[in-house]
C-alpha cells in the first residue's frame, strides 16, 4: 500500500470538508479546558492524541538512541495512517521518548550481515516512512529533542516545521557518506527543497552534522528554544498552522510535494534493487561494521 496521502487526496479530504465547530481554529477547545485526551501506543511509539485541539503526539520509543528498526519503521507508517484516518486529528507532532536523542538513524545492524530478501524489506519501509511523513495531509511538526543524524534529520525534514532543542551537544544532519554509504536521491531531494541545491551538495558530500546554531542559520531547523520549551511551543506553533483553512493549507502542501514523492513512486522498486545490490556489497558491508566498532569504541 502505497501511503501516498498526499496524492491520493488531492483535494480537500471528506473529513475535513464535514467540518468542525472549531474548524477555523482547533485549537479553541484546548485553551477552553475542554480536554479529551486518548492515549495509544503500540511497542516503539506512544501516542497522545488532544481531540479538543486534534492535535496528536508522536513519541518514537525505541531505547537507547530511537534507531529505526524494521518493527520501528512499520509500526511509524501504521501509527501515521491511523491518524491520518482519524477525524479528529488534524496535526502530530513528532518527538522523541529518549532523553537526548531525536533518533540515531536507520539501524545499522538491519543493514548488516542480513539476507538480500531483508534488505529489500527493510528498504521498503524506509521508503514507507517517507511517503507516509512527507505525503501527509496532517500539519506536521518536528519537536527535535535530541541528536539526529541521517534517516533522524530526513524525518525531521519531512514535517513541515522543526523546533529544535537549543543544546550544544546537539546536532543535526545527513551523514551517510561518513559511513561510506550513500543517501539515496529522495533523501536528496527533501533536503534540497530546504536548503537549496548548493549547501545541499556541500553538506550531502561532507556528511556534515551541524550544531543548532548552524541548523538555525542555514535554516535546516526553523526554530531553537531551550529544552525545556521545545513541547509548548510545538504546541503554539501547530496552533498556527491549523488555523489556516485545512484545503488551502494541504493542496498548497501537495503542490509543493507532488513531483518528489512521484519520483520514489515511479522508481520505488528500482530504488529497492539499487539498495539491496549497494549495500550487500563486501566494502560497504566492511564500512558499516568499522562504523559499528567504533561506535561501541567511543565508550571504552
Ligand atoms: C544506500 C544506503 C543509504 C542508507 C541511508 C542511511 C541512513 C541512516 O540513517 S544510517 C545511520 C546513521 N546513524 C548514525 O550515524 C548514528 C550513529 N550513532 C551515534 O552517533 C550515536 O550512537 C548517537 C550520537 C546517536 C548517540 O550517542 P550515545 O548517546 O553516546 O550512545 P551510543 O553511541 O553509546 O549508542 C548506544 C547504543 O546504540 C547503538 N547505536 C547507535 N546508533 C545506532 C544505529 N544507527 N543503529 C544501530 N545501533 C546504533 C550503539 O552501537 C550502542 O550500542 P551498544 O554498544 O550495544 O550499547
Amino acid at each position: 500500500m502505497a501511503a501516498l496521502t498526499l496524492l491520493r487526496r488531492g483535494s480537500a479530504p471528506a473529513r475535513l470538508l464535514s467540518g468542525t465547530l472549531n474548524a477555523r481554529n482547533p485549537c479553541i477547545g484546548a485553551t477552553q479546558g475542554c480536554h479529551l485526551r486518548r492515549h495509544f501506543s503500540n511497542n516503539k511509539i506512544l501516542v497522545e492524541l488532544d481531540e479538543a485541539s486534534g492535535v496528536a503526539i508522536m513519541k518514537l520509543n525505541n531505547p537507547p538512541v530511537n534507531s529505526l528498526s524494521l518493527e520501528l519503521l512499520t509500526e511509524f507508517c501504521i501509527t501515521i495512517e491511523k491518524l491520518e484516518m482519524d477525524r479528529s486529528c488534524r496535526g502530530v507532532i513528532l518527538t522523541s521518548a529518549a532523553p537526548k536523542i531525536f533518533s540515531a538513524g536507520l539501524d545499522i545492524t538491519e543493514m548488516c550481515g542480513k539476507s538480500a530478501e531483508h534488505y529489500a524489506a527493510f528498504w521498503r519501509a524506509v521508503q514507507e516512512l517517507w511517503l507516509t511523513l512527507y505525503g501527509s495531509n496532517m500539519v506536521t511538526i518536528a519537536a527535535i529533542n535530541g541528536t539526529s543524524p541521517a534517516a533522524g534529520c530526513l524525518m525531521a525534514m519531512c514535517c513541515d516545521f522543526r523546533i529544535m532543542a537549543d543544546n550544544p551537544k546537539y546536532t543535526i544532519g545527513l551523514n551517510e557518506t561518513q559511513l561510506g554509504i550513500v543517501a539515496p536521491f529522495w533523501f536528496k531531494d527533501t533536503m534540497t527543497n530546504i536548503l537549496g541545491h548548493r549547501l545541499t551538495e556541500q553538506s550531502l558530500q561532507l556528511g556534515q552534522m551541524y550544531t543548532t546554531p548552524e541548523a538555525l542559520k542555514i535554516g535546516l531547523v526553523d526554530q531553537l528554544v531551550p529544552e525545556d520549551k521545545v513541547q509548548s511551543t510545538a504546541a503554539a506553533v501547530i496552533c498556527n498552522w491549523l488555523a489556516v483553512p485545512a484545503h488551502a493549507r494541504q493542496i498548497t502542501k501537495s503542490m509543493m510535494r507532488k513531483q518528489n514523492i512521484e519520483r520514489l513512486v515511479n522508481h520505488r522498486e528500482a530504488d529497492i534493487d539499487n539498495f539491496v545490490n549497494f549495500i550487500g556489497k563486501d566494502s560497504i558491508q566492511k564500512s558499516l561494521q568499522v562504523y559499528m566498532d567504533r561506535l561501541k569504541q567511543r565508550k571504552q
